[in-house]
């Protein structure tokens, strides 16, 4: 080697020996920059994404609704972008293609969360489904659910409590005719009776739930609140913001609710020898975790405190989504007369002026349900879905997404994105029924679900609950908004974002018989 290179350094004077030597080091040194520049750089660039200040980074620029700001940023930034928010790295995906990325290719890769402050407080430290890891006390509490409380032969067994509850909201509307109603209200109050008793067999009535829906909602405006405790933990301690203190009040509420339940059931229990069953032989979901109790849960002993987490992640996540939908949906009918008009021909002639809608009715409801789709495509109700975290560092659309980043899919972008929809602002359910859309997050085009191992699993029950709501609402009655209350569209983000101003709107007997509403 040394022979080789030996005529490199035969030269007959000083000079040439020094040029040759930094020549010899230098090329070496630029190689290597070439590589890291080039190579090693582009394999590791972060997304492109705003500066902002030392210590608080872009926090102070950041407004409040994020849904609409982050699709703002998109048109400046690209269909990927970054942000640092405090100490706190964020990523935010806007295009189908890259949701596709995260939520399917790398699905294992970023199936873990980051749960806020006021998350960790009002889920007893994660223990629920929504904000837990992708780990063993994840899966077994999505198993849980899934194979007791919304498979297939559980809700249909449990039927009976969707007719009953949706049959009393009819009857109570029926009684309010000519006076303003609160549409999320009534649809809140069946959704929960209906939950409630599939959970532990009776409705929410009684003092156990008054003031649930304002503690409810409480709970989702600080879930989906910024808190600088997020942002810079080292004040969390100070909880600046006073948004954790405000969290642990509704948890005391949430607790001494939980609690009187489960401890009536517990003392119930005592009395009886084989524990509290349904007529048919079937036990409630308390009652299936109750006899869990004591059971290994991955490294840990499944306990009250495992109930309890759960059932606040099955009431809270299914009464504020399935209300709030449906309340956008008869704000979008009442905005579209001729949107109306078609619903109206359809549930005439599927179900008849003589009856009223049975869950049997829905299957053959397809302009209502197109305007179901319609509606979550312009207002999902989780616009940024549930914030995923990767388990480790990887790349999306060529950028480094690094270990521990925040990721938000933008769901509301997808949704509104000329490069997926026709006209996307006009409300327009035609394209929904030309073509097979289901609400599965096959298709990334539309996912107000979710997509991937963390989509929702109460959609079954999400679906069915909506269509039947919806369906009896508008067969059953004829709405109008009240005097000089004006149609209005706009928003609030939130964990679930909702209309800014609750709809009310003014019921009148649609059918001819009277006796259909008792
Ligand atoms: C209209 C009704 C509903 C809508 C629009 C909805 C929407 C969503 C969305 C968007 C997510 C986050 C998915 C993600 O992060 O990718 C989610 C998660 C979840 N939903 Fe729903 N949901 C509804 C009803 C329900 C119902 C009825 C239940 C339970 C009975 C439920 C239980 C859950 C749970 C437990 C999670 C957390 C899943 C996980 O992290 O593994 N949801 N939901």
């Amino acid at each position: 080697m040394v022979t080789y290179w030996s005529w490199w350094w035969d030269v007959d004077n000083e000079n040439d020996k020094l040029a040759r030597t930094i020549l010899t080091i230098s090329v070496p040194i630029l190689i290597l920059l070439w590589y890291k520049l080039t190579v090693w750089y582009e394999g590791n660039r972060l997304p492109p994404g705003p500066y902002g200040l030392p210590v608080v980074s872009y926090l102070p620029f950041l407004g409040s609704n994020l849904h609409e700001i982050f699709t703002e940023m998109a048109r400046k930034y690209g269909p990927i972008f970054s942000l640092r928010l405090g100490s706190k790295f964020h990523v935010v995906v806007n295009s189908m293609d890259l949701a596709k990325v995260v939520a399917r290719d790398l699905d294992q890769t970023f199936a873990n969360r980051s749960p806020p402050v006021t998350a960790l407080t009002i889920t007893y430290g994660a223990l629920d489904i929504a904000w837990s890891n992708n780990n063993a006390h994840w899966r077994n509490m999505r198993k849980l659910l899934v194979s007791q409380v919304l498979s297939n032969a559980n809700l249909d067994a449990c039927q009976g409590f969707r007719i009953n509850e949706v049959r009393a909201t009819v009857s109570n509307v029926y009684a309010k005719m000519g006076t303003a109603v609160d549409i999320n209200e009534i649809a809140f109050d069946t959704e929960l009776n209906v939950v409630t008793n599939m959970l532990w067999g009776c409705s929410s009535f009684g003092e156990y739930f008054n003031g649930f829906r304002e503690v409810e909602f409480k709970i989702i405006e600080l879930l989906g609140a910024p808190n600088v405790s997020d942002f810079i933990p080292v004040l969390s301690w100070f909880d600046l913001q006073g948004r954790n203190r405000e969290m642990r009040k509704q948890k005391e509420h949430l607790d001494r609710i939980l609690d009187s339940i489960i401890e009536e059931r517990i003392e119930t229990n005592s009395r009886v020898m084989e524990g509290v069953v349904e007529e048919d032989g079937r036990k409630d979901f308390l009652q299936i975790m109750l006899e869990l109790q004591g059971q290994k849960d991955g490294s840990t002993l499944f306990d009250i405190v495992h109930i309890k987490a759960m059932l606040f992640d099955i009431l809270t996540a299914s009464t504020d989504t399935t209300s709030t939908m449906v309340e956008w949906v008869i704000t979008e009918i009442l905005c579209n007369p001729s949107v109306k008009t078609k619903i109206q021909e359809e549930l005439t002639e599927v179900v008849g002026m003589n009856n009223i809608v049975e869950e049997s009715h829905i299957p053959k409801l397809k302009y209502l349900d197109a305007v179901v789709k319609e509606t979550f495509r312009l207002h999902p109700p989780l616009p940024l879905l549930i914030q995923r975290c990767p388990d480790e560092s990887c790349m999306v659309g060529g950028y480094e997404i690094p270990k521990g980043t925040i990721v938000y899919i933008n769901v509301w972008a997808i949704h509104r994105d000329p490069k997926n929809w026709v006209d996307p602002l006009k409300f327009r359910p035609e394209r929904f029924l030309n073509r097979k859309w289901d609400y599965n997050g096959n298709n990334l085009k539309f996912l107000p679900f979710g997509s991937g191992r963390r989509i929702c699993p109460g959609l079954p029950l999400g679906e069915k609950m909506l269509m039947y709501i919806l369906g009896s609402l508008l067969h059953s009655f004829e709405w109008i908004l009240p005097k000089n209350e004006e149609f209005e569209l706009s928003d609030v983000f939130g964990f679930v974002t909702k209309k800014r101003k609750p709809l009310v709107a003014i019921p009148s007997q649609r059918l001819p018989d009277a006796t259909l509403y008792k």
